[in-house]
C-alpha cells in the first residue's frame, strides 16, 4: 500500500516537472517572434512556480512513504532475525562469531532497507523522469534528434553487466572485514580487565588498527569500483549532449525545428542525465542489497538441530527423577567420546554431586539434561521418559541452570534475578537473594536492587556475580536445579550457607551440584566421580571414602590444604 502511494506520488511529481522545459520552449518561441508581453511573462512565471510547488508536494509524499516502508521493513526483518536466532541450538553459535551475527543484523539489514526505500524511490523517480522526458522529446521536439542523441545511453546496460558482479564481490569482502573488526572490538571490550592488568593496551590497539586497515582497504576497493561505474554514466550523458548540440544546432540553423523546441530539448537532456546517474546508484545499491539479502536468506534458512520430535510427550509437571544409561556420548564435532559408561539414577528431592578433574566431562553431562547437546536415544531419562521424547519447552522449563560463568545482563540486579520469572515481585526477588546469600550486599548498594550492572556485571565481584546468578535460579524454582561449579568464587563460609539454603528450600526438588571443592557435595545423596569422561566411582561421601579411590585421594588432599591454610 505504502509503495503504491509513493509510486503514484512520484509519478505525479515527474509528470508535473517535465512540463517546465516545454513551457520554456514555448516562451522562447513567443520571445523569438517578438510577441512577448508583460502579461505573458507573468503567466509563464506563475506556471513555472506552480509546477515547482506541485513537484515538491508529490515528491515529498513519495519520499516519505518509501522511507516509512523501508523503516518498517528494517524493523520487521531485525525482529524476525532475532526471533529466529533464539530458536537455534548452541552448536550453531559455537560456529558463528558474534561480530558476524551483529554485522548481519545491522549492516545487511540496513543495505536491504536502503535498497527498498531510497533505491525503489530513486528507481521509480528515474524511470518516470526518463520515460516522461523521452516522451516529451519525441512528442514535442523531433523524433530524429531524440533517436540520435540517446544512442550513447544504450551503452549503460553493458556497463551494468560488467560492473555488477565486481561491486557485489567487493561489497561481500568489505562486509566480511567489518564482521572481523566488530568481533575484535567485542573481544577486546570483554577482556578489558585482562588487557589492562597485563598492560597489553598497545597490543590490543595494534591488532585493532590492523583490522581497521583491512576494512578501509576493502571499502576503498569497493568505492573505486562504484566511482568508476558511476562516472561512466554521466559521461554517456555528456556525449548525448554533444550530439544534441551539434545536430540540434544544425536543425535550427536549417529551419527544420524552432529555436524553442531546441531549447526545450537541451533542457530535457539535462533532465535525463540526472535519472541516468540515479539509475547507476540504484543498481549499485541493489547489487549490494542482493548480496546482503542472500546472506540473510541463508541465515533465516538455518534450522535448529535440536527440536521436538513428532508428537512429543507432554507432561503436566515434571517431578525430577533422573537416570543416565549412557554407554557413550560424543560431541558432533568431537573425535572421541566425551563421556563413557555413565550409569546412575537419582530420585526427585535428592542431591547429586559431580566431581572430577577439569575437562573430565562434568559440564557435558549436565548439558545433556536440557538437551543443550542431544544425547543418543535411550540414554538420558527424566521421570522415566527419554529426554528426547519430552516436549523441549516442558523439559527446559523444569530445569534451572547456573552456568560456570554466571552470566549477567546489562540491567539492574533485580531484573537480573527475575530474568527467568518475568512478573516476579520484589518480595520474591529479595527472598531469592537471601537464599543465595547476596541480599545484605545488594541492600548496601545505594540503589539496592535497582543498581545497574554493566555488561557482564563489571561492577560486581566474581563471587557476587555467581550469587546473583544463583538467586536467579532459586527464583525460577524449577524441579531440577543444576549448579555448574558456580560456588568456586565464594568463600567456604558463604558456600556452607548457600548449601544450607539448598537443603532448606529444595527438599522436594532435585539438585545437581558440580564442584571442585568437595565440601559443596559432601552431603549429597549420591556423588559421582568422572575421570576423562568415564564414571569411575559413585556412592555417598562415606562410601567413597571407604572405597579409597580417586575421591578419597581428592578429599585427603583438600583436607591437607585447608589444614595448611588454617595454620
Ligand atoms: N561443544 C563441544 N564440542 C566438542 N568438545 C567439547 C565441547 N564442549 C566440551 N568439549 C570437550 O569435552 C571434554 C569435557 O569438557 P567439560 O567442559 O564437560 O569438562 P568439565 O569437567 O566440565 O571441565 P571444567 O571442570 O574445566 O569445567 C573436554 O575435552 C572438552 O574439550
Amino acid at each position: 500500500m505504502y509503495y503504491v502511494i509513493s509510486f503514484l506520488a512520484i509519478m505525479a511529481a515527474e509528470i508535473i516537472t517535465v512540463q517546465s522545459p516545454a513551457l520554456v520552449g514555448r516562451f522562447t518561441d513567443v520571445l523569438n517572434k517578438g510577441k512577448l508581453t508583460f502579461g505573458l511573462v507573468e503567466r509563464y512565471s506563475l506556471w513555472l512556480v506552480l509546477i515547482a510547488i506541485g513537484f515538491s508536494i508529490f515528491f515529498g509524499i513519495g519520499q516519505f512513504r518509501t522511507g516509512q516502508m523501508g523503516r518498517q521493513f528494517e524493523y520487521l526483518l531485525r525482529r524476525h532475525l532475532f526471533t529466529h536466532w533464539e530458536t537455534l541450538s548452541t552448536s550453531y553459535f559455537r560456529k558463528r562469531s558474534i561480530g558476524d551475527l551483529l554485522n548481519h543484523a545491522m549492516n545487511d539489514v540496513q543495505a536491504v532497507r536502503q535498497a527498498i526505500s531510497q533505491g525503489l524511490n530513486q528507481l521509480s523517480n528515474a524511470i518516470f523522469l526518463l520515460c516522461s522526458s523521452l516522451f516529451m522529446m519525441f512528442h514535442t521536439v523531433s523524433i530524429k534528434l531524440t533517436a540520435v542523441s540517446i544512442i550513447p545511453i544504450l551503452f549503460i546496460p553493458l556497463f551494468v553487466v560488467w560492473f555488477g558482479p565486481r561491486v557485489r564481490n567487493a561489497s561481500r569482502r568489505a562486509q566480511e572485514s567489518l564482521s572481523s573488526m566488530t568481533d575484535l572490538a567485542e573481544e577486546n571490550f570483554s577482556a578489558i580487565r585482562l588487557i589492562k592488568a597485563t598492560a597489553n593496551e598497545s597490543v590490543a590497539v595494534n591488532r585493532f588498527e590492523g583490522s581497521v586497515d583491512t576494512v578501509v582497504e576493502r571499502q576503498l576497493i569497493m568505492a573505486r569500483q562504484t566511482a568508476l561505474f558511476q562516472s561512466l554514466i554521466p559521461l554517456m550523458g555528456s556525449i548525448s549532449f554533444f550530439i544534441a548540440l551539434l545536430y540540434g544546432g544544425y536543425l535550427v540553423v536549417t529551419h527544420q525545428i524552432l529555436l524553442g523546441a531546441f531549447v526545450a530539448f537541451t533542457m530535457y537532456l539535462a533532465l535525463v542525465i540526472n535519472p541516468l546517474q540515479q539509475i547507476g546508484n540504484v543498481i549499485n545499491n541493489f547489487q549490494r542489497a542482493s548480496a546482503s539479502l542472500l546472506r540473510l536468506s541463508i541465515l533465516l534458512g538455518e534450522q535448529p538441530d535440536i527440536t521436538d520430535k513428532r508428537n512429543p510427550v507432554e507432561l503436566e509437571s515434571i517431578r525430577g527423577d533422573i537416570e543416565f544409561r549412557m554407554p557413550a556420548f560424543q560431541y558432533p564435532d568431537g573425535d572421541h567420546p566425551a563421556l563413557a559408561d555413565v550409569f546412575f539414577a537419582i530420585s526427585h528431592g535428592q542431591t547429586l554431586g559431580i566431581v572430577g578433574q577439569t575437562g573430565s566431562g562434568k559440564t557435558t553431562l549436565v548439558n545433556l539434561l536440557p538437551r543443550i547437546f542431544d544425547p543418543l536415544p535411550g540414554t538420558v531419562f527424566v521421570d522415566g521418559y527419554d529426554v528426547r521424547d519430552l516436549r523441549l519447552e516442558d523439559l527446559r522449563n523444569a530445569i534451572s541452570y547456573v552456568p560456570q560463568d554466571g552470566f549477567l545482563f546489562s540491567a539492574n540486579i533485580g531484573e537480573n534475578i527475575s530474568f527467568s520469572k518475568e512478573n516476579a515481585n520484589l518480595a520474591e526477588i529479595e527472598q531469592a537473594a537471601r537464599l543465595a546469600c547476596i541480599y545484605e550486599e545488594v541492600q548496601a548498594f545505594p540503589a539496592k536492587f535497582d543498581t545497574v550492572i554493566g555488561e557482564r556485571g563489571i561492577a560486581l565481584s566474581g563471587g557476587q556475580k555467581q550469587r546473583t546468578a544463583i538467586a536467579r535460579a532459586f527464583l525460577k524454582d524449577a524441579p531440577i536445579l543444576i549448579l555448574d561449579d558456580c560456588l568456586s568464587a565464594v568463600d567456604m563460609n558463604t558456600e556452607k550457607r548457600i548449601v544450607n539454603s539448598l537443603n532448606e528450600v529444595r527438599s522436594n526438588r532435585t539438585t545437581i551440584i558440580i564442584a571442585h571443592r568437595l565440601s559443596a557435595v559432601r552431603h549429597a545423596d549420591l556423588i559421582i566421580v568422572l575421570d576423562e569422561g568415564r564414571l569411575v566411582e559413585k556412592g555417598t561421601h562415606d562410601e567413597l571414602i571407604a572405597q579409597n579411590g580417586i575421591y578419597a585421594d581428592m578429599f585427603a588432599l583438600q583436607q591437607q590444604d585447608s589444614e595448611v591454610a588454617m595454620n
